[in-house]
């Protein structure tokens, strides 16, 4: 059977027909989701996708971690749906308490859009699997709100736990502490990142990387062999 993977509309959303389009080519059946269900349809993970959800008002991804369908998606991710947020997707885990830390203002405060090198820190998660631990991949990034910033602490616990997915390489283009560009949380199963895979999967689009790509065959594997 095809895996069902969901893909989140906001209003605001930016990156929903991307994403869709994303989880087509690795081998997936896409699921719309709206804001306002309540109810999963059935889906055997859940992306979070890019974009101004309710326009980044209060905080980005503050309102949207209120949302209906985000009651059912964290009570499921707690007990185990993988769960991918991408850019304002990471925003909004981070606002539901999924993931730890927060996004802030990039440090210069303009919007940043640029083909951005990662070092893929964490190969282990349920959507990182098809890459190496130590690799390095080019992913388009675009943002206003992607300083990452934790406590000390959280940090500490972070890197011990090898719970840092992905790094910034050669430019910190924001801020974010330690140069983190994407978190997993302790289970594996949810997984948030600034930049965007789903904006690098054909190699005909931009710039002819695919460097986003196993982002979807990675989960596309962990269902069809659990
Ligand atoms: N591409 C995105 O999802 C970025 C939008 C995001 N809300 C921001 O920080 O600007």
């Amino acid at each position: 059977m095809t895996a069902r993977i969901g893909v989140v509309t906001f209003p605001g959303s930016l990156d929903d027909r991307d994403t869709q389009r994303a989880i087509r080519l690795a081998g997936a059946e896409p699921v719309a989701l709206w804001h306002k269900d309540k109810d999963l349809k059935q889906v055997d993970a859940v992306v979070l996708c890019g974009g101004f959800s309710y326009g980044d008002y209060l905080r980005a991804g503050a309102i949207a971690r209120f949302s209906p369908v985000m009651d059912t998606i964290i009570e499921q991710a707690r007990a185990g749906l993988p769960v991918l947020g991408i850019c304002n997707g990471f925003q909004i885990l981070t606002e539901a308490h999924l993931l730890p830390g927060a996004m802030l203002g990039n440090d210069h405060l303009h919007f940043i859009c640029r083909d951005q090198k990662l070092r893929v820190e964490n190969a282990d998660t349920a959507w990182t699997a098809d890459y190496e631990a130590g690799q390095e991949i080019h992913i388009p990034l675009k943002n206003m709100d992607g300083r990452y910033v934790a406590d000390r602490y959280t940090l500490d616990q972070l890197e011990a736990e090898g719970r840092v997915a992905f790094r910034y390489l050669d430019f910190n283009p924001n801020g974010s502490l330690n140069d983190i560009a994407g978190i997993t949380n302790e289970a594996g199963n949810v997984v948030g990142l600034m930049p965007h895979p789903e904006h690098a999967v054909e190699p005909l689009i931009g710039t002819g990387r695919t460097d986003g790509l196993p982002f979807f065959t990675s989960i596309l594997k962990k269902l069809v062999t659990a």
